[in-house]
């Protein structure tokens, strides 16, 4: 695979990265990271991966330990346990970290400041050329405004700002926290083509944040999943989207007889009240010809879609329980 050399940072043979070097540099690893704050478990031995090439969700509700975790993989605050590497070194080991990982977590910044001088501090501090200022205002969309004061940004403005910080190194990872927050849906539409451009065409690895799956939904290609400081789940969301497939929903008033001759042929089936079934790993057509075979009256057969946002739903208030009774108490 040929790939442009300064973007992936790969090992160069004769013009040709090496694609495998590419990907461990830019491979995030979480391993079994733990952070206590008096008696809240904040994250609880987290292991996860975010490979290079993809959008990777960070999903969870409010209190999940995203934050943590992601200022634990920036050396901004110690693990009790465990580690997280960027290309398989800590952050706080890694030369030239802006070059390597850029991140977006609060954007902090001085108000009567414009938004290209508050870019040329930030190059000036991590030894950056200072073009390097317009070179990430016109990729986030505020070239206009740079000359403007960051004060007076709308809060849309102030997330691109943040943006073109944690571009400014040209960095193979990038980490934003939540950073569809305050953007308004044009800001958001093109926040998504943006982190897909940045993932997919560039081979950056984008891991971001959000508590809502659908803020990531049409943006992530995988998703890590966490509940009160643990992992829930890890995969793309294509998986996820198999899960959510659909159940059949029938009445009769055989419901025993249809339950038996159902499961005999394999399907999953939970009775909801004494004359309903809900059926999961066969479709209408199939309940409906199993129902024929046994002789069972129906009174109704419907199939019901459960969307992506009830298996999330579903894996974080499992998660909110387990909080509730026994988290943070390891
Ligand atoms: N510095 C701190 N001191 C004490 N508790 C903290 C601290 N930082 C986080 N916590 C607690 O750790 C838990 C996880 O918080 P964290 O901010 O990491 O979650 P989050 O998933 O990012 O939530 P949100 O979506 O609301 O930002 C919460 O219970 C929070 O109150």
């Amino acid at each position: 695979m040929r790939l442009d050399g300064r973007r992936r940072g790969g090992t160069e043979r004769g013009g040709v990265i090496s694609s495998e070097a590419a990907t461990a540099e830019g491979r995030v690893e979480v391993r079994d990271l733990t952070k206590t704050f008096g008696s809240v478990t904040a994250v609880d031995s987290l292991s996860f991966t975010v490979e290079p090439g993809q959008v990777t969700g960070f999903l969870g509700p409010n209190g999940a330990g995203k934050t943590t975790t992601l200022r634990m993989a920036l050396g901004l605050i110690t693990p009790d346990r465990g580690t997280a590497t960027i290309g398989g070194t800590p952050y706080a080991a890694l030369p030239r970290p802006a070059t390597r990982v850029g991140a977006v977590l609060e954007t902090a910044f001085h108000p009567g400041r414009s938004g290209r001088d508050h870019l040329r501090v930030y190059c000036r501090a991590a030894g950056l050329p200072t073009r390097r200022a317009d070179d990430v205002l016109a990729q986030v969309g505020l070239t206009p405004a740079g000359g403007r004061r960051a004060g007076g940004y709308s809060l849309g403005m102030r997330q691109r700002l943040g943006l073109a910080t944690a571009l400014l190194g040209d960095p193979r990872v990038l980490v934003l926290d939540e950073p569809a927050n305050g953007l308004d849906p044009e800001g958001i539409q093109w926040l998504r083509g943006f982190l897909r451009h940045l993932a997919h065409d560039q081979g950056r690895t984008v891991l971001v944040s959000s508590h809502l799956l659908a803020e990531v939904e049409q943006t992530a290609d995988r998703v890590v999943i966490v509940g009160a400081g643990k992992l829930v789940r890890e995969g793309s969301l294509a998986e996820l989207r198999d899960e959510s497939a659909g159940t059949v929903l029938v009445r009769t008033p055989a419901s025993a007889q249809l339950a038996a001759a159902l499961t005999g042929a394999g399907a999953a089936v939970e009775s909801t009240a004494p004359d309903a079934l809900t059926v999961t790993g066969m479709t209408t057509e199939q309940v409906g010809a199993h129902a024929f075979s046994a002789g069972v009256e129906l009174h109704e057969l419907r199939a019901r879609t459960t969307g992506l946002e009830e298996v999330y739903f579903r894996l974080t208030s499992g998660a909110e329980q387990y909080a509730a009774t026994g988290g943070g108490a390891s």
